[in-house]
């Protein structure tokens, strides 16, 4: 509970007591001189007692002031904290499935969006034949491939276990596909460190949509390109064979 910083009642009752008595003293025509210096003296002590008073009063209220910045500070921090456990994915750092969403809504609604969806081929074999922490290397290991190719204005997503998504802004599926060819690349060279040395690879799909199209036709377009590139062997980038929108 904050200290109570209103001033007790008796602070300046004390104060005008003192100045009514030297008030009538220095009325008092008939008053000598002795009376006029006890009224001073009682004025000078008021006097000091106030600027003691006030500057206790201002020290303690500077203090509350600092505690309170220093509190909102934290509340800030913490706020930015939230806000980012609410939108990113605990494991690797990137957007998490519901952040991906709304930020493709946003594109979506203004000026389009590419989008490259990625899975990790066989990753059920990784964690089988070493354990679910190796799989979970291997996750962070793909997007640390990811990270240096992504232009700025694209975003990276996890949106599922072992699959993720770059959202790219406009809607060349050019770009897109020559970044997804690069993103393959990446990965399939990247030592992983797996206990056999057998290197990981994923497939890709790449689709593009027109500005006001839905983002659930955006991911099923790239999606199935997805399962395209699995099917014809993995370690592939597939392209959805038209522009919808
Ligand atoms: N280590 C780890 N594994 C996960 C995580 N989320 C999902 N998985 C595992 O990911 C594996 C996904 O395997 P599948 O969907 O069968 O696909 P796959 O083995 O990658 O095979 P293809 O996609 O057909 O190439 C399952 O074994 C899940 O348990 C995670 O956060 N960490």
């Amino acid at each position: 509970m904050s200290p109570d910083l209103t001033p007790s009642p008796d602070l300046f009752d004390a104060e005008t007591r003192v100045l009514s008595a030297a008030r009538a003293t220095f009325d008092d025509p008939h008053a000598g001189l002795a009376e006029h210096r006890e009224a001073l003296g009682g004025l000078l002590a008021g006097y000091e007692r106030l600027l003691r008073e006030t500057r206790r009063l201002i020290g303690r209220s500077d203090r509350e002031e600092l505690e309170m910045n220093r509190l909102n500070q934290r509340l800030h921090e913490l706020a930015g904290e939230l806000e980012y456990r609410a939108t990113h994915d605990s494991l690797t750092g990137v957007l998490n499935r519901a952040a991906v969403i709304e930020h493709a809504r946003t594109l979506l609604g203004t000026s389009g969006m590419a989008l490259v969806v990625l899975d990790i081929d066989h990753f059920k074999r990784i964690n089988d034949s070493f354990g679910h922490p190796v799989g979970d290397q291997v996750i962070r290991g793909v997007v640390a491939c990811l990270q240096p190719l992504v232009p700025p204005a694209a975003r990276i997503g996890r949106v599922g276990g072992e699959e993720f998504t770059v959202l790219l802004p406009g809607r060349s599926i050019d770009v897109a596909e020559t970044l997804a060819e690069q993103m393959r690349a990446a990965i399939a060279a990247h030592d992983f460190h797996l206990p056999d040395r057998s290197a990981v690879t994923a497939s890709f799909g790449v689709g593009a949509l027109a500005k006001g199209s839905s983002f659930d036709v955006a991911y099923r377009c790239a999606d199935e390109a997805l399962y395209a590139a699995k099917r014809g062997g993995r370690n592939r980038v597939m392209c959805a064979d038209h522009v919808y929108g």
